[in-house]
């Protein structure tokens, strides 16, 4: 299956993205014939690192583009008290809600659950850290990334921390538009509040279910400007090589950034 031919909008996502399709091709922790999933525990690894850094702390944290999933956040609810959730579709929030619930037909997340209380050296805690995200996720709202509010007509307090795994690449159809994009995350923290990204580099789709996902291709250095030039600073960059996926990615960048605070006067 190859690339699209066309930027796959936000109508798109809304008509032809499937969340259960989504979990199940992506995040279960191995396959059916018990193959490891690579590019999720690197990415787990990741997370874990970069919320293990000095000053990622706070009182909230918005997840931008969450998509139905909840391990992007799994290693921060350690470190703050109240998370946002934001995502465009209507189907990946209510995805997202139906675990929050424990409704019937959630997804089950236990074993990349255990796996990172593993990484923070305590495996057996998997159901506590279950009920503390669950607790900690207040509002699962619809965003646009692409708008100057992404929230729009909802405002937020600014954060603390955003984290945004993914989602950028896929909502943005050129470098312009993944800058503008950026900008108006950024209106989303605190002056001295972190960005944390998880960014597929050199990709131009992804596919499951039958369907291709176009992916905005982007270098190291367009991440790290784009993210400069929106009025952060990048205190962590780590590219890691992209373990097969179920589209044309070559490489993974973990990105922590600071948001300057504006100089005065
Ligand atoms: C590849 S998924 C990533 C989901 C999740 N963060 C993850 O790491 O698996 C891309 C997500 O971006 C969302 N999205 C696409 N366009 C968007 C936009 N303009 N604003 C906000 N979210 C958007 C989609 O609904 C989808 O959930």
């Amino acid at each position: 299956m190859g690339a699209p031919a066309a930027f796959t909008g936000t109508e798109v996502y809304q008509r032809s993205f499937d969340p259960g399709e989504y979990l199940r091709e992506f995040y279960t922790l191995s396959n059916s014939q018990g193959q490891p999933n690579t590019f999720l525990m690197q990415n787990l690894k990741s997370l874990w690192k970069m919320f293990s850094l000095e000053g990622l702390r706070g009182e909230t944290l918005i997840d931008v583009g969450c998509g139905p999933t909840i391990y992007q956040i799994l290693s921060a609810c350690e470190h703050f008290q109240e998370i946002i959730a934001l995502d465009y579709t209507d189907q990946n929030r209510r995805e997202l809600e139906k675990w929050l619930k424990k409704e019937a037909g959630a997804f089950d997340w236990r074993p990349v659950v255990e796996y990172v209380c593993e990484l923070e050296g305590e495996r057996e805690k998997w159901a506590e850290k279950e009920e503390k995200l669950r607790q900690k996720v207040r509002q699962v709202l619809k965003c646009d990334v692409t708008k100057a509010n992404p929230t729009d007509p909802v405002s937020l307090p600014p954060a603390d921390c955003v984290v945004s795994t993914l989602c950028l690449e896929a909502a943005c159809k050129d470098l312009a538009t993944f800058r503008g994009a950026l900008r108006n995350v950024g209106t989303l923290l605190k002056p001295g509040g972190h960005l944390v990204m998880v960014t597929v580099l050199r990709e131009t789709y992804y596919a499951f279910n039958n369907v291709v996902f176009s992916c905005l291709r982007l270098e190291k250095d367009e991440v790290e400007e784009a993210v400069e030039g929106a009025g952060f600073e990048v205190r962590f960059s780590e590219v890691q090589p992209c373990p097969p996926t179920g589209g044309d990615c070559e490489a993974v960048l973990s990105l922590v950034a600071r948001r300057r605070t504006p100089i005065s006067g």
